[in-house]
């Protein structure tokens, strides 16, 4: 039996909505909520819906729980909590369930954590410095290259940058860091998705992928190299495609992954397809950590009106992971 752990993340959004609907049914595994107890049951009262908040002990051994049952690892928030309104003073307390999951990835008292949103700027402005799970996880676990993923059914998006201000993209994108992220989707595609030789489509940075040198060199520079060692290497990388030509279907039919140079070049694409029905993985950790592909929904926080089809994804594949995990070792 799985313990997955869901840290619930922004308690005014919608991460301990999320906690309350994905416990209406039952999952073939132990789920952990990391949250405030009485903000998770606060919530469900909210939403009208009843749960039954049963203390987690990490040293019972996991098990499958009935539907409505909430298993919840306590962290208390600093100030109280209204749906819907960010307070910095609890901005801690949010870093405090991302501790508490990765340590536990990291200690196997959890299979794999699944996060929900947390808002980037509150927590900045409780004055520690956050640009996302992906980088916290990658600090927390000193991993030196990670890669964000999102999925949805048919398409596939890493990200070889992530939370960085546009103005610092094209200065980022130098060879080292192509190869690295790249060769780290091709092993991840292959060892936690079962792709045995996967088909990576890269796109360039620039328009037209630099028109020959003509609309800007890094294509040239650094993509077209660490393609070439990487090809050379037996990897299945192709580009740098045009970003505007290479998510036509006529492409995407025999790919397994398309690589985006930066966070707006990609997962806009990604989320008009499959929005509500996707989920976002972090490759390169060494644990399972998936998430929704949503953000913290302040405006719907507490009313009822959200859809859960992102969560159920991702803890589905999570949990997929890890069976895939299991049965390698
Ligand atoms: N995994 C994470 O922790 C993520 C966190 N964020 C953070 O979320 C915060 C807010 O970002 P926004 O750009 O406003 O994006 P958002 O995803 O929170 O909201 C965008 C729109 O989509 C709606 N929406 C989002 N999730 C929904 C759901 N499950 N059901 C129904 N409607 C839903 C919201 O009501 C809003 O109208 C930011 O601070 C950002 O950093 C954003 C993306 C991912
Ligand atoms: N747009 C997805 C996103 O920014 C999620 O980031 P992270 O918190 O998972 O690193």
């Amino acid at each position: 039996m799985m313990r997955i752990a869901y840290s619930s993340g922004e308690p005014a959004g919608i991460g301990p909505d999320i906690a309350v609907l994905l416990a209406q049914q039952e999952w073939p595994c132990e789920v952990v909520v990391l949250g405030d107890q009485y903000v998770l049951q606060d919530r469900a009262n909210q939403l009208g819906l009843a749960v039954s908040i049963v203390p987690y002990e990490a040293s019972r051994p996991p098990q499958q729980w009935p539907a409505g049952t909430l298993i919840v690892a306590h962290h208390a928030t600093t100030a109280a909590v209204t749906a819907g309104q960010l307070d910095a003073a609890n901005g801690h307390y949010v870093v405090e369930l991302l501790q508490h999951a990765g340590q536990g990835c990291l200690t196997n008292e959890f299979t794999a954590v699944m996060t929900g949103p947390v808002h980037k700027g509150v927590i900045n402005d409780a004055g520690i410095p956050f640009s996302g799970h992906t980088e916290f996880f990658a600090e927390l676990s000193q991993t030196e290259q990670v890669v964000m993923m999102l999925a949805t059914p048919g398409l596939r998006v890493a990200l070889v940058t992530t939370h960085l201000p546009l103005a610092q993209v094209a200065e980022a994108i130098k060879r080292p860091l192509v190869e690295s992220v790249l060769q780290i989707v091709h092993d991840d595609l292959q060892s936690k998705f079962g792709c045995t030789q996967p088909a990576i489509l890269v796109c360039g940075l620039n328009p037209h992928a630099g028109e020959q040198g003509h609309l800007g060199s890094e294509e040239i520079e650094h993509i077209e190299p660490a393609l070439r060692h990487l090809q050379q290497q037996g990897l299945n990388v192709s580009g740098p495609w045009p970003a505007d030509t290479v998510f036509q279907p006529h492409y995407l039919e025999n790919a397994d992954v398309v690589v985006a140079m930066f966070h707006d070049q990609g997962l806009p694409v990604l989320k008009y397809r499959g929005f509500g029905n996707a989920v976002n993985i972090t490759l390169g950790l060494p644990f399972i950590r998936t998430s929704v592909d949503h953000g913290t929904a302040l405006d719907k926080a507490g009313t009822g009106d959200i859809s859960i089809g992102s969560a159920r994804y991702a803890l589905q594949t999570a949990i997929e992971m890890a069976d895939l995990q299991q049965r390698n070792k």
